[in-house]
């Protein structure tokens, strides 16, 4: 038992002992492991430890690169900032710190060529002016205009740039004139369109010469104003890449990339994307002294150039001494540099010519100086002028014989004043000049020559100068819609077509032909003019293409030998030619050469009343009405032919042209036996002084029947000798019987020359409303409107009745009626011939009345 428990007790021992020695090895194991893992532990460490420090240190190295870098480019960029002197398309506002190197740079905005400026923030006035003043300075002295719009201050906020405006660079827009300027603007920039797209770019940058000044437009609003309007919208989004940029105060800033926000900070300072948004210290804002003399300078800059060539340089050495042979040829001016002239010439190519300006541009002067030039160079027998001015004023007049100076220029055969109103003179020449066109057809064709050179070779001895015609203001020659219009365009069309062959040559001129419906309606007549010449801001003369006009400064022209073409401009000075005096030698020393023989100009002046010539040699009585509207002073003649109808009737109101006509018609007929009657006591004074004047008697209402039965009985056996007149005055005043010796009374002897103030009462005086009108064989019409006229006339009649004119229609000579002039009455032949019965108009003396009311005196 015992052994059985020692047993047991040291199995137990040995098994707690085997049990212990492995307790003991596995914990050394563990302890071993433990210290192993603990140095791979502190290995680690000081690995991540090492690590930690190389990365450091790298990046430390790479920021300092960095760093260096930048300062470096910085101070680059800031020194090329500083050295740089900015051109006309920024425009500096003031300073910017450069970051990293501290280097204060230029603060620059983009404008011209570039975009807009839109202005924000309290007081920024001084700020727009400042960019203002800048943009001027920096483009070339006229290239940058301004349009103002102001509607609060009126323009007020920008007073100091006016100055520019006797340059014309700038213009105030007026409170209710936006929508107009922006709709002008968006025209301009469609046109600039169409130039930049037809050369193949996107910018009018690319251009040259630039087609027309940059645009500032300076909208100064509200802001509390939005200007949303598609044409707004149009200039902000196509306005810089045509020279057009906006300037604007207090409006939203659009979300256009070339839309550039300014907005001037509390601080004084301003921030701005085209700055990076850093803060720009502003440079010293203008006074508006500074401002206005700045404005002044560039507007003399853009005015001035080399002194202008005289008109005296213009003339040659010896006078008369060029063949019109093959064409005329002059100069007008000298070139933008003054070192040579440039000349003007007609011939074969170019033919004709087109003159545009607006009103005082020039036109006027551009012509005294060529004019004086050829007439200088080619004689009268080489060169003959017609010159037609149509607009108000006396332009030509002193090249025809005044009252003050007897001279007259020796080429000039014809020259038309004051006949805007007058239109059917322009015809008369257009008439004159085509019938000219036809002498010469044919005396070229009896010698087989086709054109002037060799007409004038076969015929040496004729002469046929070169026929310049000029006609300013042609416009008004074209402006109605009716047979003057037609006529006269149908003949410039065949006088510009063969004209040049013959030696006829047009030069038309006028302050706007771009709304001549008839001139552009004719592509084929405008197409032989291909001498154009554009004075400043000339609208389309050049062609829709050449737009040189809109930037050449005052007092020069581009003048164009093909047909306006780009390429064929020259920009030309002129000289002060219209001056008086400086014409006046000119004239003067070739008036004194005039050859022999040579005859004055006919001078029509459309403001003044023509006198009565003398009558025409003549077989038949011819009854002077009044002077026709001709180049030559041809008066209107009535025949007193013993032939049916041979009687004339003066129609309308207008007392004063009716009494003249019948005045002078009396008093063209000296031979005859004249009797006067007057039905009107208001025309009794001049009645009267026409019965003296003639030595007729004079009948009134009591003592007519007399006379009319008396002269009625000799119808049916007519005395021999000359015929007998009546004078009639207001012949419808009064019931009379006057029918049997207005039908029978001309083929016998007796013819009636009456003034009836309506037609009705004429029709009256003829039977009744249905009475046939064949014993009327001419009549004038005053105020009487056309459609009146129709029982008179075989055709429609076009008449608008006006001051001073009249309407001749002669049944038996003429086609179509025409208009005439009545003539003055020369108060000296109103003396007292015979012995006149005058009867006593009731409640007047006679004599008195006659002074009075004398129709000299009505005709001033
Ligand atoms: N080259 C010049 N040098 C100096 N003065 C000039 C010159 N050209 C024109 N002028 C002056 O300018 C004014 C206007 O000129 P001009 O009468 O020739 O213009 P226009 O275009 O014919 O005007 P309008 O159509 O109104 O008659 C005149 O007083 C004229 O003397």
């Amino acid at each position: 038992m015992a052994g059985a428990r020692a047993r047991l007790v040291a199995d137990v021992r040995a098994t707690l002992a085997a049990a212990r020695g492995q307790a003991r090895a596995a914990s050394a194991l563990a302890e071993s492991r433990r210290a192993a893992a603990l140095d791979r532990l502190r290995a680690v460490r000081s690995a991540h430890l090492a690590c930690v420090r190389g990365l450091g240190a790298q990046r430390e190295r790479a920021r300092r690169a960095i760093e260096a870098a930048f300062v470096a480019s910085s101070r680059r960029v800031a020194a090329d900032l500083v050295s740089f002197s900015p051109d006309h398309t920024v425009v500096r506002l003031g300073t910017v710190t450069a970051p990293g190197c501290g280097t204060v740079v230029p603060a620059l905005v983009p404008l011209l060529d570039r975009g807009h400026l839109f202005v924000s923030g309290s007081s920024v006035d001084d700020l727009v002016r400042l960019v203002l003043l800048r943009v001027l300075s920096a483009a070339p002295p006229g290239a940058v205009r301004l349009t103002v719009y102001d509607p609060e201050r009126l323009g007020g906020t920008l007073a100091g740039f006016a100055p520019l405006g006797a340059a014309g660079l700038v213009r105030f827009v007026g409170p209710g004139g936006l929508g107009a300027a922006l709709d002008e603007l968006v025209d301009e920039i469609q046109r600039l369109n169409a130039l930049v797209l037809a050369a193949g770019h996107t910018s009018v940058a690319a251009l040259r010469p630039r087609p027309a000044p940059w645009q500032v437009v300076v909208l100064l609003c509200d802001a509390s104003e939005s200007l949303s309007s598609a044409q707004f919208d149009r200039v902000v989004r196509l306005g810089p890449a045509c020279g057009i940029h906006l300037v604007c105060r207090g409006l939203p800033v659009p979300a256009v990339p070339t839309v550039v926000p300014v907005s001037l900070l509390d601080d004084g300072t301003v921030g701005s994307p085209a700055v990076a948004d850093l803060p720009v210290s502003l440079d010293a804002f203008p006074s508006s002294t500074e401002i206005a003399a700045r404005c002044r300078e560039i507007a003399s800059a853009a005015t001035s150039g080399p002194p202008a060539a005289s008109f005296a340089s213009l003339l040659p050495a010896r006078r008369w001494t060029r063949l019109a042979t093959s064409g005329v040829s002059a100069p007008v001016g000298t070139t933008l540099d003054g070192s040579a002239l440039v000349s003007m010439s007609l011939g074969d190519d170019p033919p004709h010519a087109l003159i545009g300006g607006p009103s005082g541009s020039g036109k006027t002067n551009l012509l005294y100086a060529w004019l004086g030039a050829l007439c200088a160079r080619y004689s009268p027998d080489e060169l003959a002028l017609y010159l037609l001015d149509f607009k108000e004023g006396v332009s030509f007049a002193r090249l025809a014989p005044g009252a003050r100076d007897p001279s007259w220029l020796p080429h000039v055969r014809l020259v038309g004043v004051n006949i805007n109103n007058d239109r059917e003179f322009g015809l008369a020449l257009l008439r004159h000049l085509a019938s000219e066109l036809r002498t010469r057809a044919a005396a070229a064709k009896r010698v087989d020559a086709t054109k002037l050179s060799e007409l004038r070779a076969e015929d040496p001895e004729s002469r046929w100068p070169r026929i310049v015609a000029v006609i300013d203001e042609f416009q008004a020659l074209l402006s109605g819609r009716d047979a003057v219009t037609t006529e006269s365009v149908t003949l410039l069309e065949d006088l510009a077509r063969r004209g040049r062959s013959q030696g006829i040559h047009l030069v038309l001129a006028s302050q706007d032909v771009s709304g001549i419906e008839a001139l552009w309606g004719r592509s084929g007549l405008v197409a032989q003019f291909t001498l154009r010449v554009a004075l400043p801001k000339a609208r389309r003369i050049l062609s829709e293409t050449n737009l040189a006009a809109d930037t050449i400064p005052r007092f020069t022209a581009v003048v164009n030998a093909d047909s306006g073409v780009p390429s064929a401009n020259q920009v030309v000075r002129l000289p002060d030619a219209s001056d008086r005096t400086t014409w006046r030698g000119l004239q003067q020393s070739l008036w004194e050469s005039r050859p022999s023989g040579c005859v004055p100009p006919r001078l029509f002046d459309g403001d003044t009343v023509p006198s009565l010539p003398p009558p025409p040699p003549s077989d038949v009585p011819l009854a002077m009405l009044g002077e026709t509207i001709d180049v030559g002073a041809r008066p209107a003649l009535f025949r007193l032919t013993r032939a049916p109808g041979r009687n004339l009737a003066i129609l309308g109101t207008r007392s004063a042209d009716a009494t003249a006509i019948l005045t002078t018609a009396a008093l063209s007929l000296p031979s005859l036996r004249i009797s006067v009657i007057c039905l009107d006591d208001s025309a009794m004074p001049a009645a009267t002084l026409v019965a003296n004047a003639v030595g007729g008697r004079l009948f009134d209402r009591d003592t007519m029947a007399p006379l009319i039965a008396d002269l009625t009985t000799t119808l049916e056996s007519p005395p021999s000798g000359p015929p007998h007149v009546v004078i009639g005055f207001a012949l419808d005043a009064h019931p009379s019987d006057l029918k049997a010796l207005l039908t029978r009374g001309p083929e016998n002897g007796v013819h009636v020359l009456g003034w009836w103030r309506t037609v009705a009462r004429l029709r009256d005086a003829l039977g009744g409303p249905g009475a046939r009108t064949d014993a009327i064989g001419g009549w004038i019409a005053l105020d009487v409107q056309g459609t009146d006229l129709a029982p008179l006339s075989p055709q429609s009649v076009t008449w608008y009745p006006r001051d001073r004119r009249a309407l001749f229609f002669d049944r038996t000579t003429d086609r179509a009626p025409q208009v005439i002039v009545p003539y003055a009455i020369p108060p000296d032949r109103l003396s007292p011939r015979g012995l006149a019965v005058p009867t006593q108009p009731r409640g007047s003396t006679p004599a008195d009345d006659a002074t009075d009311a004398s129709p000299g005196a009505a005709h001033g």
